[in-house]
């Protein structure tokens, strides 16, 4: 029902995300040496042939710095081509408490908002850009949510083909407090996930709804609950459930590429690429606006 929706929607708008290679390439360059702090890791397991993908920032919960929204685009890129099957997307192995991604780093995002609202609308391309290259990967992709996704962060979360949540797991759509709609692809991967009702009362609800496993599996949002003891990598839950939840073993992984490739450009695509178009044009309607100001100078100031 959700993707005919979206077949619908498609046969409305035929444009395709709009975005030019050199502009990306320019923003990454931009926001890498401007606010360079924190990395987006990746690993290659050759056994598994799932690959990891980590959001490492612990002292601010793994919120996302310029360089790091540069990097999760690279390391995204450099996947294109690995003849693997799999990928998590998980948060950086941090101390207590857990964090999956709080969001855009509040200090990148205000120095972007700074700068006018050009820059805001680089940085929302840059990321859709990211979100576009993870989905048409050829590889099955599970975000393992361990402690808080917010913001961005959840917005990260609706990137993968699959979510599983850890007993510690929650996602947080905060953003209508932040005074900002999505603007990382979250709301055109809301909509596929949990359709029209759903997205709705999540965005409005901003943080009055935090999704817990429970919630979140009630929701049709979580895929599987695990639990994570100290001293697990919660990335190989992700693994664990990729292999015996969704990928086949027994079959070629070539062939298997083929299926995640042909799934990731039929039917819902060149609608996503149309709805993030409309879903950065409403962001830069409200990027840099009152309320954004004061509730990133309110975090800022604490
Ligand atoms: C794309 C649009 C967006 O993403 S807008 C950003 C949306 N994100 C947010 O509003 C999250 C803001 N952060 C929070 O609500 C809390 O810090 C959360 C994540 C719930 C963690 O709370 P708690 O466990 O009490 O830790 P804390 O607040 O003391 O934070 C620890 C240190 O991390 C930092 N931190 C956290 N989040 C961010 C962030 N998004 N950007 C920059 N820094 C962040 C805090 O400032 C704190 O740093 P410090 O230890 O005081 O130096």
């Amino acid at each position: 029902m959700q993707g005919r929706d979206l077949l619908g929607m498609c046969a409305l708008r035929s444009r395709s995300l709009s975005v030019d290679a050199a502009s990306i390439l320019k923003t990454k360059e931009d926001l890498r040496s401007k606010y360079p702090v924190g990395s987006v890791d990746l690993e290659l397991d050759s056994k598994s042939e799932i690959a990891v993908i980590r959001l490492c920032h612990p002292a601010r919960r793994n919120a996302l710095s310029g360089k790091m929204m540069a990097e999760l685009n690279d390391r995204i890129t450099e996947l294109k081509n690995w003849k693997g099957r799999g990928l998590v997307l998980c948060g950086g192995i941090s101390p207590s408490p857990a964090s999956f991604c709080s969001g855009g780093d509040l200090k990148t995002m205000s120095g972007i908002m700074s700068e006018g609202p050009s820059a805001g609308m680089a940085m929302c391309a840059l990321m859709q850009d990211s979100m576009v290259k993870l989905r048409a990967l050829p590889l099955v992709s599970v975000a393992v949510i361990h402690g808080t996704a917010i913001g961005g962060g959840a917005e990260l979360t609706t990137w993968c083909d699959y979510r599983v949540f850890t007993t510690e797991g929650s996602v947080s759509f905060v953003q209508i407090k932040m005074g900002l709609t999505t603007g990382w692809g979250g709301g055109s991967g809301l909509m596929e996930i949990l359709g029209r009702r759903k997205t709705l009362k999540l965005l409005l609800a901003g943080p009055k709804i935090s999704l817990r496993c429970d919630d979140a599996e009630s929701w049709g949002y979580s895929d599987a609950t695990v639990s994570v003891s100290p001293g697990d990598d919660p990335a190989e839950k992700g693994k664990e459930f990729l292999l015996n939840s969704v990928l086949n073993s027994e079959l070629d992984s070539g062939v298997g590429r083929a299926v995640k490739k042909m799934v990731a450009s039929v039917a819902v695509e060149p609608c996503i690429s149309n709805s993030l178009d409309k879903e950065r044009e409403v962001f830069g309607e409200v990027w840099g606006g009152p309320v954004q100001q004061a509730a990133f100078a309110q975090f800022l100031k604490r």
